[in-house]
């Protein structure tokens, strides 16, 4: 019988291997000209590969589709229902494959938000304890804005040369969501981000950038540590 040397490397507590970090974005939304349309992607698994590294938890990668409120159409998305089926479809491989109990999911975009409706039934189906983190979606600011772009500055996925474009809102409205009047309506914090863009505009700032990474992904820390405390007892 192997066994496995759970305590080697830099690993404080052997049971983090119990613990899943992966992200949650969307690879296929507008972002205006000078971001990549998988930026939410991008953002989140940086977030969730570095907590994995510092902590030692294992880093399940990426759920591919992403979900979006029907009154904002900025790219390709699906119904909640078909998020939850593969959230839960890969959580299953990975406690499976790897005898994980707990997973941190990691999320970048704002439209996933709704999927905290469906957490007990995920938790449920794949008996794992699962949290949500959305940290960088409540600190980054507007859709397509400055934190969106001071982080991908960091991430060097930024086109710099389009900056100056970003706030071209009848080219590009989805920057700020300021064209989806409906959601602006429904949503405050929506009407709140698309107002910001029109009186402040945008700017690059990598500092900041910086600044907003290391928050969330201390966050997802202390989710960890958290887990390790209530679960594992640690
Ligand atoms: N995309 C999106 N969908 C929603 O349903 C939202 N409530 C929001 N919120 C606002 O947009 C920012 C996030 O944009 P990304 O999802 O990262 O592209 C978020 O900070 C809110 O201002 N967004
Ligand atoms: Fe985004």
């Amino acid at each position: 019988m192997l066994n496995l040397r759970l305590n080697a490397g830099n690993v404080q507590n052997p049971n983090v291997h119990k613990i899943g970090i992966i992200a949650l974005g969307s690879h296929l939304e507008n972002h205006g000209p000078a971001l990549p349309i998988d930026t939410d992607a991008k953002i989140a698994s940086y977030i969730a590969f570095n907590a994995a590294l510092e902590s030692g938890a294992k880093f399940l990668g990426v759920i591919y589709p992403a979900h979006e409120i029907k009154e904002i159409n900025h790219g390709i998305h699906v119904s909640l229902e078909d998020l939850s089926n593969e959230i839960i479809k890969v959580l299953k491989s990975a406690k499976n494959y790897l005898g994980i109990s707990s997973v941190i999911i990691v999320n970048g975009h704002g439209g996933n938000l709704p999927i905290v409706t469906c957490l007990y039934d995920i938790e449920e189906e794949t008996d794992l304890l699962i949290t949500l983190n959305s940290k960088i979606i409540e600190s980054e600011g507007p859709h397509g804005g400055s934190g969106e772009l001071s982080m991908a500055k960091v991430l060097g996925i930024i086109d710099e040369s389009e900056v100056k474009n970003q706030t071209n809102l009848s080219k590009y409205g989805e920057v700020g969501l300021s064209m989806f009047t409906q959601a602006r309506l429904n949503d405050p914090k929506i009407e709140e981000s698309a107002i910001d863009i029109q009186e402040n505009g945008v700017y690059v700032d990598e500092v900041y950038g910086n600044e907003l990474l290391k928050l969330a992904i201390n966050s997802v820390l202390l989710d960890v540590e958290k887990q390790l405390d209530s679960h594992y007892g640690y």
